[in-house]
């Protein structure tokens, strides 16, 4: 038997799944939860030890729990928590501070600088990114300019940037590799996604000494044996990639309007662009795909921020379900939300509305309300706004173009979510046989580094659905339910 081991450093924990690579399907996972730093408000940081640390626990557990020899992977496949930024010491591994994760917002004054200078439409054009603290940039130039002797250190070459793949891979490497993925890169706003180069205009525009940065290649190739303290044998690294785009690619969303959606505490939805760059007009942001092959390809990418954790609302706050599970018998008490609509908004409103101070709002109560009606509309408002993501999707003027959403992710799972998704959308909502898509995008890629898998053809033929979910609703009907969530969502902005 031959297997793959994907390791997925996310936002609240690290994961590592060993994957059957004849069949595609995990064999044995392990998990470790870790800290959340909060600083100062708006302010969030991991420690960097601390993520190697997990990661190699749960790497070795996994390994323990398929009963497996390191010997018997053929690969190993890495995806990521994106744009989080870190800065090391090259000769010591010395981190000069702790990870600032993509959620932090304090970059906000870097970023109104770069706006003033009217670097907006150069940043468009280059990354196909916007101006915001999300990315990872302003981070770097942050660390830079407020921690003691960091710009000195920088300019004599003695420091490495990365984002949380380049930490681990230098960490996995002993040292031996500084490096990233094309989709890592492009989260960075200092990678020209055209030209495929780190962009000297902007490096300029941030003030980052390019001794600082790494190398950058596909996300399947070989990126070097990792040191053998970590399994007892050298495994070859074959696959990196920022895990939005790594669940696309396993997802087997290969091609131009193939697209999936992932429902956790926010929703990601990604739409393949095929291999022609284009901007949205909607709000959208453009990134690299996870890269197989000398060409690089591009999606489309839109970010609710409160998806499940409306859920989680429902669970904690109101105390109206026990688990997140739940909220599916709940909001099946009703036949509808009995004209109840939920924007939660709870921090302000993401893709394609960019709403920031909004705040969330229930409308439409009456005496007949139940908390039933609620769980609904709550259930409701993830798939609203992910169909208002996707109608977005559309570039000059087109429709979106998309025939078919994949969908992983936590909430995921709840039947009628996905339904109410289909009906909205009107296309077939597909769910797949591994939900674990991140992990399996790592472990394709990996694959393919390794010679494990020879085409991405042979993976669209492994790729398994487990359910599909048909709309329901007519056309005219769907309109008529996203004008009244459209309306509320007005009402919640205070725009007529
Ligand atoms: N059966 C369910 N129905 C609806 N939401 C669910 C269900 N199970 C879990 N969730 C939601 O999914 C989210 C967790 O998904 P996950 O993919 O683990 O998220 P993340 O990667 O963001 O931590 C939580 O917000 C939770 O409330
Ligand atoms: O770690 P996750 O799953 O919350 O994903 C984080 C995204 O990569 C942020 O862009």
């Amino acid at each position: 038997m031959t297997y793959l081991l994907a390791l997925d450093q996310g936002t609240s924990s690290s994961r590592a799944i060993v994957f059957d690579a004849a069949t595609g399907t995990p064999r044995a996972s392990a998990q470790r939860e870790f800290e959340q730093l909060y600083p100062h408000p708006g302010w969030v940081e991991h420690d960097p030890r601390t993520l190697v640390r997990t990661q190699r626990e749960t790497a070795q557990q996994a390994l323990q729990q398929a009963g497996i020899r390191a010997g018997e992977i053929a690969s190993v496949g890495m995806s990521n928590q994106r744009e989080t930024t870190l800065v090391w010491n090259r000769r010591t591994g010395e981190p000069v501070y702790n990870a600032i994760v993509w959620q932090d917002r304090r970059t906000q004054p870097i970023c109104d600088r770069l706006l003033a200078d009217g670097l907006l439409g150069e940043v468009r054009e280059r990354t196909g990114l916007i101006i915001d603290p999300y990315f990872a940039g302003t981070k770097l130039a942050w660390i830079l300019e407020n921690v003691d002797g960091a710009r000195a250190a920088a300019e004599r070459g003695e420091l490495a940037f990365g984002t949380v793949d380049t930490w681990l891979i230098w960490h996995l490497t002993r040292g031996r590799v500084h490096a990233t993925d094309v989709s890592n890169a492009s989260r960075t706003l200092l990678w020209n996604v055209r030209t495929r180069q780190w962009d000297d205009t902007l490096l300029r525009a941030l003030d980052i000494p390019p001794s600082l940065l790494p190398e950058v290649h596909p996300s399947s190739h070989d990126y070097g044996a990792m040191g053998a303290d970590w399994f007892g044998e050298p495994l070859m690294l074959g696959g990196v990639a920022g895990d939005q785009q790594a669940a696309l690619f396993g997802q087997v969303c290969f091609t131009a309007g193939s697209a999936k959606n992932t429902y956790g505490t926010g929703c990601f939805m990604l739409k393949h662009l095929g291999t022609a760059f284009s901007l949205s007009d909607q709000g959208l942001i453009t990134t690299t795909t996870a890269q197989h092959g000398e060409q690089a390809e591009y999606a489309i990418e839109g970010s609710v921020f409160i998806g499940g954790a409306v859920v989680q609302w429902l669970r904690d706050n109101l105390q109206a379900i026990e688990t997140s599970a739940d909220v599916q018998q709940l909001a099946e008490s009703v036949p509808d939300a009995g004209g109840v609509m939920f924007v939660p908004a709870f921090t302000g409103l993401g893709a394609p509305y960019w709403k920031p101070k909004a705040t969330g709002a229930l409308v439409g109560l009456t005496r007949g309300t139940t908390l039933g009606h609620i769980a609904r509309a709550a259930l409701d408002s993830i798939a609203f706004q992910s169909a208002a993501l996707l109608r977005a999707m559309g570039v000059d003027g087109q429709d979106h173009g998309v025939r078919q959403l994949k969908v992983d992710g936590g909430a995921a799972v709840n039947d009628l979510l996905m339904q109410t998704q289909a009906d909205l959308l009107g296309v077939e909502v597909v769910r797949p046989a591994v939900v674990e898509t991140t992990a399996l995008g790592a472990v394709y890629l990996a694959g393919l580094a390794s010679g494990v898998y020879r085409s991405r053809q042979e993976l669209e033929a492994l790729w398994r659905a487990e359910r599909v979910f048909t709309p329901r609703l007519s056309r005219a009907q769907a309109d008529a339910r996203m004008a009244e969530w459209e309306e509320a969502v007005r009402r919640t902005t205070g725009e007529r």
